[in-house]
């Protein structure tokens, strides 16, 4: 059911700072800062030959990701994102097997224009899982 690995995301306390590691440090591409208020979330994706990496930064009050920075005050992995070509069809079957679907259960619209959902950790070996259809 899952296609290719769309993004891996990393929570930064500093999003300026990790940004700029990956641009001058690690020689990446780096795209603009992006805030995504229905997220909860200020992103910057930066482009890989194979994948992509989703830097994340807390954006406005109850974001989903303040929990997590407090806990990991240096950042980390926070979720990885799985393609999948019909994600009704997807959470229906994952539902059914027992995964619980974060928030209301209703896709939203991510950072790239396509429906997302999520995937609750603890259902996926301790890995945030998020789903985009492409
Ligand atoms: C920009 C848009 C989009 C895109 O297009 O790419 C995005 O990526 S938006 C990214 C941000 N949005 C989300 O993460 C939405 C889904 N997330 C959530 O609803 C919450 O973050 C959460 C997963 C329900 C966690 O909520 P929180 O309040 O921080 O924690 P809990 O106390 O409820 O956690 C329960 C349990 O799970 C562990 N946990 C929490 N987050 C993670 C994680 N990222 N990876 C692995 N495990 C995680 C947490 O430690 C708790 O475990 P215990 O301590 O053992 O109980
Ligand atoms: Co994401």
């Amino acid at each position: 059911m899952i296609g290719r690995l769309n993004h891996v995301a990393i929570a930064v306390p500093d999003l300026d700072a990790a940004t700029a590691q990956y641009r001058d440090t690690l020689g990446a591409k780096v795209g603009a800062p992006q805030d995504e208020p229905d997220h909860g979330v200020t992103v910057v994706f930066i482009e890989l030959p194979n994948t992509k990496i989703e830097l994340l930064h807390p954006l406005g009050e109850g974001s989903p990701i303040a929990g997590f920075l407090e806990k990991n005050p240096s950042g980390g992995i926070h979720h990885i994102c799985y393609e999948v070509e019909d994600i009704l069809e997807a959470r229906d079957r994952l539902t059914a097997s027992g995964a619980r679907v974060l928030g209301s259960g209703e896709p939203k619209i991510g950072a790239h224009g396509k429906p997302v959902l999520f995937l609750h950790p603890k259902d996926f070996t301790g890995t945030l899982v998020e789903l985009e259809q492409v």
